[in-house]
């Protein structure tokens, strides 16, 4: 195909919400030429990619063929006792989609009319979110949709950890409830569904469903990849096309080689919350004063823009499970035969093998009680009273379990494991990102302000506690693995205790040091008991600070970034309106999770689809287009025969 040097609308960014926009524009008038532009490479049938298991692969950096970009803080933070977070996002087509761990959930319908935006209300949204979904598992409320491009099913497999996660949260005071994403539970355990395809295994990402869809029946939706788009061009304060650099900047000696096209109706960012702000930036949109200073002429005076970055926060801490429990740990290992076995039964059945799934089989969402929140000081109930209390469908944290250690395993010990992840989902904290230099090759100044408000400590605190309630109370439970919890002083009643020497005498039957015993450097649990009672740990005000020090050293980003180009009015710092055009300009919008003016409570990808969702509306009314349903059909999604109900009909 001859890629055009002028087209009705560009798209800068193929992410999820990218791909939505370019996708449905494409789709719903066949004449109206669309171009792609992304960073990274065509995700287009990499088995990297559509196998849903291997996606903690993606995170590994080798600067060779890297799907994310690693953002790190640009100073050291006096908030994470003295060090620097990364965050990586995604460098490749479909964006986060292509990359991520494929957990679905949904953001709850308070967080939405808390946009304060026409138009963006829970009731206006309901139906898009309903459009974007081809959920396949039994639901009974009425939030789902079953014809949309995006697939959500339970995956191949689900580990039996799941389920003794579901009975011990229930013991615990969180109740099983079969969805939880129904816009409306804050306080609730279920199976965790995924965004896999249930009847081909693959990975439901935004590129397969909306544009590889539309590339194969139309030639009107042009993609470009390995291509960054530097700048927005302008005539006045009108945008008229972009410019885009090699991504690698390895040819012409370091000089620009840019690349014009020209775009005759509106131009569309839609490069992630950290990639749109610095492409407005570069083009003279942003704080004038910063611009002046590097050299770039002012287009809009927008101070908001690259400010007010969020994020949710991860801790995890990792369990010792016993020997018989399944697990990933081998095959992430790299062990030959779990493996081979593994990618076998992905080959013979892709549908129902282990590979078609995140092994994150089971999560909650949950708030405090009265009780709870006596003990989480000050600085929380202050938000809680203004951000939480009346909203009784905001959770405040997230929990969620894996089937192995979401660690490096050449720093762990032999044996398997289950990993707690803890989320904070709306924190009080916020960081920032502007460009120090023109030149789109030069690294960002990025501060990710993790953990800069103190709100934010308390609530991951208590889900600490409360995840380890939980694993205590498994029947797969084997003691902490002490390295991936916080230090308490080893006389504390809290102390973590490590593998207790039955089991471990299962890991390594012939070792000649296994249980030795010098009172010092292992601590071992009790051997399992089915008959136990639990009693709660009791945490002192020592044990408390040492949750918090270690909260410091190890909270990372859970991959959510969003709100550096808030939709709000432009005297609060806006920079887009309720129609996603960036003020003080023409046709140039914005379609990504950098407009959220305000945290959501989920994973990222339902809300970033439904952003695109929203966006190619817009743009299609300001175009007198509508936008065609079902979507094009998505390449490798076929109707088995006998199709349930729940699977669109084609
Ligand atoms: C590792 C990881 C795990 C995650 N896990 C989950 C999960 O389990 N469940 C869930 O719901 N969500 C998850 N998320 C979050 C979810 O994927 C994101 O919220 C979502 O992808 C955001 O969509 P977006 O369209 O706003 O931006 P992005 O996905 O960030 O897409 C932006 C795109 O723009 C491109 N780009 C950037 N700069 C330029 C430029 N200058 N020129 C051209 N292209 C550019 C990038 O390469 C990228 O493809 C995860 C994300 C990551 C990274």
């Amino acid at each position: 195909m001859v890629h055009p040097q002028e087209v009705d609308v560009i798209v800068a960014g193929g992410g999820p919400a990218g791909c939505v926009v370019a996708g449905r524009l494409a789709y719903a008038d066949p004449n109206l030429k669309v171009m792609l532009i992304e960073g990274g490479a065509n995700n287009r049938d990499d088995p990297w990619v559509y196998r849903p298991g291997i996606y903690v692969k993606n995170m590994q950096r080798d600067g060779v063929n890297d799907k994310a970009t690693f953002y790190t803080d640009t100073m050291d933070s006096s908030h994470l006792r003295g060090r620097r977070s990364i965050v990586p996002c995604a460098n490749i087509l479909g964006g986060g989609s292509s990359i991520n761990f494929q957990m679905y959930t949904r953001a709850s319908g308070s967080d939405w009319d808390d946009f304060k935006t026409e138009g963006w209300k829970y009731q206006d949204l309901l139906p898009l979110m309903k459009r974007l979904e081809n959920y396949q598992k039994p639901t009974n409320n009425d939030t789902h949709g079953y014809d949309g491009p995006i697939a959500i099913s339970n995956g191949g497999s689900i580990t039996a950890l799941a389920q003794d996660f579901l009975r011990a949260s229930d013991s615990i005071g969180v109740p099983f409830s079969d969805d939880i994403q129904d816009c409306n539970t804050s306080h609730g355990a279920e199976i965790w569904a995924k965004y896999i395809n249930r009847h081909t295994g693959r990975r439901s990402d935004a590129a397969t469903a909306y544009v590889h869809s539309v590339t194969d029946v139309q030639n009107n939706l042009f993609l470009r990849t390995n291509a960054r788009v530097s700048r927005v061009i302008f005539e006045g304060n009108k945008a008229v096309g972009v410019a885009y650099v090699p991504s690698r900047n390895r040819g012409h000696k370091g000089e620009l080689q840019e690349t014009i096209v020209r775009a005759r109706r509106c131009v569309v960012l839609s490069s992630g919350t950290l990639g749109t702000p610095q492409i407005l930036e570069r083009s003279g949109v942003g704080d004038a004063s910063m611009l002046k200073k590097l050299g770039i002429k002012v287009v809009s005076d927008l101070p908001g823009v690259g400010e007010q970055y969020q994020d949710h926060y991860t801790t995890l801490s990792i369990y010792r499970v016993s020997q018989d429990t399944f697990t990933l740990d081998d095959f992430l290992r790299g062990n030959p035969d779990a493996r081979k076995e593994i990618f076998q039964e992905w080959e013979m059945s892709p549908e129902r093998a282990r590979l078609s799934s995140n092994a994150i089989d089971a999560g909650f969402k949950i708030r405090p009680t009265e009780e709870e929140l006596k003990e989480m000081g000050p600085e929380f109930n202050k938000l809680w009273d203004t951000y939480f209390k009346d909203k009784p469908d905001k959770p405040v944290m997230f929990g969620s379990i894996v089937s192995g250690a979401y660690a490096d395993h050449a720093l762990l010990p032999p044996g398997k494991y289950m990993t707690m992840f803890q989320y904070l989902e709306y924190p009080a904290s916020r960081g920032k990102i502007h460009i120090a230099s023109s030149n789109p090759y030069v690294e960002p100044s990025f501060d990710s302000g993790f953990m800069n408000n103190k709100a934010d400590f308390a609530p991951i605190r208590w889900s600490y506690k409360k995840t380890r309630e939980v694993a205590r109370r498994m029947d797969a439970f084997r003691g902490e693995l002490t390295s991936h919890h916080p230090h308490f002083h080893p006389a504390s009643q809290a102390a973590t205790k490590d593998i207790d020497i039955k089991t471990a005498k299962t890991i390594l039957p012939d070792g000649f040091t296994v249980g030795i015993h010098m009172g010092t450097w292992h601590r071992a649990s009790e051997p399992y008991d089915a008959s136990k009672v639990h009693e709660d740990i009791q945490y002192t005000a020592e044990d408390d600070k040492a949750i918090d020090d270690w909260i410091a050293d190890h909270v990372e980003t859970t991959w959510h970034s969003l709100g550096t180009c808030a939709m709000k009015p432009r005297e609060e710092g806006g920079v887009v309106d309720g129609r996603l055009n960036v003020f003080g300009t023409e046709n140039l919008k914005v379609v990504d999770l950098s407009i959220c003016p305000d945290n959501l409570g989920t994973n990222t990808y339902s809300s970033a689809l439904l952003v695109g969702e929203k966006g190619a509306d817009l743009l299609a009314g300001d175009l007198g287009l509508k936008v065609k349903t079902p979507h094009a059909p998505v390449p490798h999604a076929p109707v088995p025969k006998g199709a349930p109900a729940t699977q669109q009909l084609r």
